[in-house]
């Protein structure tokens, strides 16, 4: 196929850097182009198929993101806050899709990669699976349908290597929560339980993470109410719909203006 607008993945070596390229190679609508791991990462000038242990791909693994997202029509990044708000400035002046699964984002990087996105689309989503996107939705509805006599929880669970807490998948699933009841999550959010905390607070929205094994991840809403719980539930057991995902919001955004998007609005699950 012609014209496939062109991807570099970043954070190249990691979980979802390389379910990317092994998604990328699996379609034909986009393709790879670059590969960016960290200065002084092993892998960094190697060839990345050898480096993932297959077949040449003529693709060298780079350190330096400028040159690399230059020939980009998109760039996908699944690495750690500090550096995606570096690659959001770098992609705005490539002018190439930003595509953003980094979680942990504190609001200082939030602002950041908004300032970039009046120059480029962003597409940013602390989870890129329909399954939760989906479930966002049904929470902001179910919260909206429940006053504070329901207590609203939300617990996750992920693999033993995960850095940040509580998921960028909560946070969605709270802020969603918040949006029904019609408060600010910031307001509302009980997120360390550690000694005589007290009893729950009404109208608070609580968050629990485990961490364990090789847990993709478990996500769960729970409204409990005297006599009776509602539990919305997703799992996680293949890191390869988060990659899918993110290639669906590349190609979504060819054609969107300057902007920060997330993947509702790819979904098209945005309105109402
Ligand atoms: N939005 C979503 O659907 C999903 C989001 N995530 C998030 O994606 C992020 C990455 O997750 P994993 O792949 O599991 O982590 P990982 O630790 O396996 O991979 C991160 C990679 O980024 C690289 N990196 C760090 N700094 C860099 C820099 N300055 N330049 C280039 N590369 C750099 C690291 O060397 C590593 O290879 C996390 O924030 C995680 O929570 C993960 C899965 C799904
Ligand atoms: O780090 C992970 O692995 C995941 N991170 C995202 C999150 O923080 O919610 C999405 C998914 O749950 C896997």
């Amino acid at each position: 196929m012609t014209d496939q607008p062109g991807v570099v993945v970043t954070g190249v070596s990691g979980r979802m850097g390389q379910m990317l390229v092994r998604e990328l190679a699996a379609q034909d609508r986009l393709k790879l182009v670059g590969a960016v791991e960290r200065a002084g990462h092993d892998w960094v000038g190697g060839d990345l198929g050898t480096c993932m242990g297959g077949a040449e791909t003529g693709v060298t693994v780079t350190d330096d993101a400028l040159e690399a997202f230059a020939s980009a029509q998109a760039v996908i990044d699944f690495t750690t806050p500090d550096a995606t708000v570096a690659f959001a400035d770098l992609a705005a002046q490539a002018r190439a899709v930003h595509v953003i699964g980094t979680t942990g984002l504190a609001p200082e990087h939030i602002s950041r990669i908004d300032k970039a996105a009046r120059h480029a689309v962003v597409i940013r989503a602390g989870n890129m699976s329909l399954g939760v996107n989906l479930l966002t939705v049904l929470t902001r509805k179910v919260a909206e349908a429940l006053d504070a006599d329901w207590d609203i929880e939300v617990v996750e669970t992920h693999h033993n290597r995960k850095v940040d807490a509580p998921s960028g998948t909560a946070l969605m699933l709270g802020e969603a929560a918040a949006q029904g009841r019609g408060v600010s999550l910031d307001a509302v959010s009980d997120r360390g339980r550690d000694g005589i905390t007290g009893a729950r607070k009404r109208g608070d929205i609580g968050f629990s993470a485990i961490r364990g094994g090789d847990v993709v991840g478990e996500h769960d809403v729970i409204f409990a109410a005297a006599g009776e719980r509602i539990v919305l539930r997703h799992i996680a057991s293949d890191r390869a719909l988060f990659a899918r995902g993110a290639l669906r919001a590349a190609l979504w955004g060819q054609d969107k203006g300057p902007g920060a998007y997330d993947m509702l609005d790819v979904l098209g699950l945005g309105d109402d």
